[in-house]
């Protein structure tokens, strides 16, 4: 059961890709708001009460047999909806309008960037579009409303989608063909805000605050008594996953910091003194250095050694649930990235690019069940939660780091002696972008010891030693990333200080590889 809020959104879910987005659009605008698969929507919304309903988009098409239906109830409640894409062509045609099928209109469909004319004005448009004005929208559809229900109205056009917008003022209903939750509609953030406080009245003061209170609330429901493990590596997701489900049940959380001795200079020192001292937060620290360095000698396929690590979390782990008596649940920081990332991975149609660890095998061979508090948000609102919950802003701010940690930054065969080499390299480029004042504007930055050596002249000397690669790149999800464009100024500093104070380099690259083709880490 979730808190009782007054002023809550209803997303009646029908399958979209980017459902998650309009929560994410709604919660810009101030606005809490809970997704409800159409199969459950009719319960969801006697039990929220909501102020709004948004009807989501679809991969089903209205005119194919068996295809979803949004609960008659929803259409009866006098809530003012917005349907956007498959919910415009559903509400039309629950409502008494008609939609056909692409194949037969013969017109084809609109998929990506599309541009509407505003032919009437409508609330959803107020302060934001005029009457003949035209605008960049999104649209993904093969379907189409051909016919609008008794008491809408057009107020905007496409080439493709005469009916654009569609509005019924008097019921507060209204559709959009085209995706207002994605980016490529630039306004789109806008036009949901207008809809959830304009349409339908709410103030659009919905704060992290209740996010975190709600969120505490369910943590209590699901665990019980029962007891959870979570797996700490002092990222960001973990970490503030970690001092949630702490407020939420206290002592029955028992975080599990696996230190594979491929942690970056001082973090393992960090991650563990914060967590004790500051959070009073019940932290096995297992010291597994050589047990991973151990299998990982000999090992140079970048798989081979994924697949070691990632095995050898989940032996650690086991482990360390059998000494406390066994756990009920497992705690993960999963994002929504995380969450639609890893439908391609099991069983999508797309290739393994790299294996990323996850502690995602545990569940079944433990026999546990997953506490995810974070599966709906999207790392930026994970920070600012992780500031709402009092976390210091080095842990908030803090770039992406691998569980793998430096194996997948060393390639090659990884062991102790590099790994120390690579650590020092790594913290005098960091320092480096810090003092800068860049390391806020870069998604992840960090250094690669390289299995090359060249010929270098120190003081007269010869050396022949390691190249080391330093990357830094800017993203918004990590899925796609481009390097950052440092001046030639920094990159020589940085240069200069890594040959001078790392034995073991002697020449620094710079990595101008952006992703695709490239992929972030190395490895
Ligand atoms: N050294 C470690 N000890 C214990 N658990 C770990 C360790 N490294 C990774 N994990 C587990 O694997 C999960 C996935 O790691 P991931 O790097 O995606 O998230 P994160 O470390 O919490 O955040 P960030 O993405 O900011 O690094 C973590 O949430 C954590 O539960
Ligand atoms: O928890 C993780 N376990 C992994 O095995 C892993 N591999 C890559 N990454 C991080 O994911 C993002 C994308 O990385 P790639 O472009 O290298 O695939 C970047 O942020 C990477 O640092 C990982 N994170
Ligand atoms: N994105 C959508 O909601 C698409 C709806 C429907 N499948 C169509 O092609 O029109
Ligand atoms: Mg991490």
């Amino acid at each position: 059961m979730t808190l009782p809020l007054q002023d809550t959104i209803l997303i009646v879910d029908f399958g979209s890709q980017v459902t998650q987005l309009i929560a994410r659009r709604v919660r810009e605008a101030g606005v809490y708001s809970e997704i409800a698969p159409f199969t459950a929507a009719a319960e969801a919304f006697e039990r929220l009460k909501p102020k709004g309903i948004i009807l989501s988009g679809s991969p089903a098409g209205v005119p194919d047999e068996g295809s979803p239906r949004a609960p008659q109830a929803l259409f009866d409640a006098g809530v003012p909806i917005l349907g956007i894409c498959y919910g415009q062509q559903v509400m039309s045609h629950q409502l008494g309008g008609e939609v056909r099928p692409g194949h037969e209109t013969g017109e084809g469909g609109e998929f990506g960037r599309a541009f509407l004319t505003v032919t009437e004005p409508c609330a959803l448009f107020d302060g934001l579009w005029e009457v003949g004005e035209r605008h960049q929208v999104w649209m993904s559809h093969g379907d189409k409303v051909t016919q609008f229900a008794p008491g809408f109205k057009i107020v905007a056009v496409s080439d493709g989608a005469p009916f654009a917008v569609i509005a019924d003022e008097d019921r507060k209903f209204y559709g959009t063909q085209f995706h207002p939750e994605v980016v490529h509609t630039p306004d789109g953030g806008k036009l949901i805000a207008n809809f959830v406080r304009h349409v339908c009245g709410l103030a659009g003061d919905w704060t992290m605050a209740e996010f975190r209170q709600v969120k505490i609330a369910e943590i209590r429901e699901q665990v019980g008594d029962g007891r959870v493990i979570c797996g700490l590596s002092g990222g960001v997701d973990s970490a503030v996953a970690a001092v949630l489900i702490h407020e939420a049940i206290g002592d029955q959380l028992t975080c599990v910091f696996v230190d594979h001795g491929l942690m970056r200079l001082g973090e393992a020192e960090q991650v563990v003194s914060l967590f004790r001292e500051h959070y009073g937060i019940k932290l096995v620290h297992v010291n597994a250095e050589d047990r991973f360095l151990g299998g990982l000698a000999g090992l140079t396929d970048p798989e081979k050694k994924r697949k070691f690590i990632g095995g050898e979390f989940i032996a650690v782990f086991e482990e360390e649930a059998a000494k406390i008596g066994g756990a009920d649940f497992l705690a993960q920081g999963t994002l929504y990235p995380d969450v639609i990332e890893s439908v391609s991975f099991t069983g999508g149609p797309s290739v393994t690019i790299k294996s990323h660890h996850n502690v995602g095998g545990l569940p079944e061979r433990m026999n546990m069940k997953l506490v995810e508090p974070l599966r709906e948000l999207f790392k930026d609102e994970v920070r600012v939660l992780g500031k709402e919950l009092g976390l210091p802003d080095i842990f908030v701010g803090r770039h992406p780091f691998p569980g793998p940690g430096l194996a997948i930054r060393i390639p090659g065969e990884v062991t102790k002696e590099r790994c120390d080499i690579l650590r020092k390299a790594d913290a005098i480029y960091l320092e480096e972008i810090r003092s800068a004042g860049l390391y806020d504007a870069i998604w992840q930055a960090f250094a690669v010891l390289l299995p090359v050596r060249t010929v270098g002249v120190m003081g007269d000397h010869r050396t022949y030693d390691s190249v080391c690669a330093v990357r830094a790149v800017t993203s918004t999800d990590g899925m796609t990333a481009d390097i950052y464009p440092f001046d030639a100024a920094f990159l020589s500093r940085v240069a200069t200080r890594i040959i001078n104070e790392v034995k073991g380099i002697n020449r620094v690259v710079y990595d101008y590889t952006s992703k695709p083709p490239g992929t972030i880490e190395w490895e």
